[in-house]
């Protein structure tokens, strides 16, 4: 079945005619200079004569975005306003905080020794109590002059007492009397209460990534849940009848790359998969999974070029979407598409071409996950470039490299529907239009798991 036959087969609801019927009168949002790609999806085959701006509509239909353009705009989308939620610690890790962490309690919450030894009061030499005290246990009685008692690193220092000296530190008599080999320090070894902070102070602010050391202080500081910004919510679905997922290749089918690594790319990316449907080249299912979805990002996979199959922008523009990222100057994956479906809800149209995919996931939907996520943009960093890369004439090109040493070593099987290069790869090279040479400087994009490797492991 044909695109255009599809389109007049299926039945058509109020919010499909209206979006058809201002096509090409669609209002152009606001880019205010910024985005200079906001627009209505434009017809890929406007009948004769239906529209003056036919001529007009084509070239800007083939107007592709600049990269770092693109990635901006991707890293515009607005997130839901008040979104927090209230995760227990274990489920916690990757998010941002939404509220400010202050400290629940004094850390040391009480005076504790800070090694194991003797707690001590006045000038030596001292008498060993008979018994000792351990961390956990309840206050200790006090310690008079000429006193000492057998402490445990991260007990109660008993009141009065002067200083620790370590076990290292001091010897006993038979007499069970000690001596220090040592000078001693009035307050040595005592952590005393609040030294790292008093209940009520700021200790991280809204924003911060929950690493394992930020559950740790959490957890320190008294807290048994944080508030935090959920992980968007992701959908995926898969388009090409040509696609298997078992077995060997045949009779011109191929297996399905796509389906297998996007979810986990995704959550490395910062998103909760909600779901991977493979819907075939059947525009009807596709449009029907794009009304029904409520996740905040649909991920697609192929169609989204201009054969007889490729239904993502007819689709898209009966929906009434608004086109944000219409192609991208760079390569592979010029096709990649950016959409806006409803308020709070964003499409990415990742080509087929397994690497040209992945030059999507990192283009478009890395920004937006990102942004949706309340993650700040990671550092921008440079290399040296090991080899010389050939470049694109016009587009920036994604190259997947090694890291070796201070280096960026650019690795073979590198086209569109590779993935030999990428899977030993530990980044990508972002190559200028003309190419680059052996030491020239390039921006280096890390993948995912290097980046925030904690979510894929605990997700
Ligand atoms: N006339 C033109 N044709 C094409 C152009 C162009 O500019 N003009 N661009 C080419 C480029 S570049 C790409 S990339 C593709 C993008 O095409 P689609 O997004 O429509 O993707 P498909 O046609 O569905 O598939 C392309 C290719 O990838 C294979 N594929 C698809 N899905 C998967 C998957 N899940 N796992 C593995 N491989 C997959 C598919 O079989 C095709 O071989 O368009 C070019 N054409
Ligand atoms: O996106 Mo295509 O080559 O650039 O595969």
């Amino acid at each position: 079945m044909t695109a255009s036959g599809q389109f007049e087969e299926i039945d058509f609801d109020v919010e499909e005619a209206l979006a058809l019927v201002k096509e090409g009168g669609a209002p152009v949002p606001d880019d205010s200079g910024s985005t200079g790609a906001s627009r209505p999806v434009p017809s890929p085959a406007p009948a004769a004569g239906s529209r003056k701006d036919t001529a007009e509509q084509h070239t800007e239909h083939h107007t592709a975005t600049p990269w770092q353009r693109a990635r901006a705009i991707a890293g515009r989308a607005p997130r839901r306003p008040d979104t927090a939620v209230s995760v227990t610690l274990d489920a916690a890790l990757g998010l941002v905080l939404a509220a400010p962490l202050a400290a629940l309690s004094d850390l040391p919450s009480f005076d504790t020794s800070a090694m194991d030894g003797w707690a001590v009061a006045g000038p030596g030499p001292w008498d060993v109590r008979a018994e000792g005290v351990l961390a956990g246990h309840a206050q200790p009685q006090r310690l008079t002059d000429g006193e000492a008692v057998r402490i445990a690193t991260g007990a109660r220092i008993p009141q009065d007492t002067s200083a620790v000296i370590r076990s290292e530190h001091g010897r006993t008599d038979e007499k069970e009397r000690l001596y220090a080999t040592r000078d001693v320090v009035h307050g040595q070894d005592i952590r005393p209460r609040g030294q790292e902070c008093r209940a009520g102070d700021p200790l991280l602010p809204p924003g911060t990534l929950v690493t394992p050391a930020v559950l740790g202080l959490a957890a320190a500081a008294g807290y048994d849940t944080v508030a935090a910004l959920p992980r968007p919510r992701a959908e995926i679905l898969v388009l090409g009848d040509e696609l298997l997922t078992e077995g060997l290749p045949h009779d011109g089918l191929i297996r399905d790359a796509l389906g297998p690594m996007l979810p986990s790319w995704l959550r490395a990316l910062g998103a909760e998969v909600i779901a991977v449907r493979r819907l075939g080249d059947d525009a009807e299912a596709l449009r029907k999974a794009l009304r029904r979805s409520d996740a905040d990002l649909i991920v697609t996979t192929g169609g989204t070029a201009a054969g007889p199959v490729d239904h993502v922008h007819p689709i898209l523009r009966r929906l009434g979407a608004e086109l944000l990222v219409d192609g991208v100057q760079v390569r592979p994956g010029h096709p990649m598409l950016l959409a806006r479906l409803k308020e709070n809800q964003h499409l990415v149209g990742l080509p087929g071409n397994p690497l040209a995919a992945v030059s999507g996931l990192l283009t478009l939907a890395e920004p937006l996950l990102r942004t949706l996520a309340g993650r700040a943009a990671p550092e921008p960093y440079t290399l040296p470039l090991q080899d010389s890369v050939h470049g694109h004439p016009y587009d920036t090109r994604l190259v997947p490299v090694v890291l070796r040493g201070e280096r960026a070593a650019p690795l073979h099987y590198n086209g569109p529907a590779m993935l030999r290069g990428i899977a030993v790869a530990d980044a990508l090279a972002v190559v200028p239009p003309g190419g680059a040479r052996p030491g020239q400087e390039l921006e280096i994009l890390d993948l995912p798991w290097a980046m925030a490797g904690i979510e894929v492991c605990f997700t």
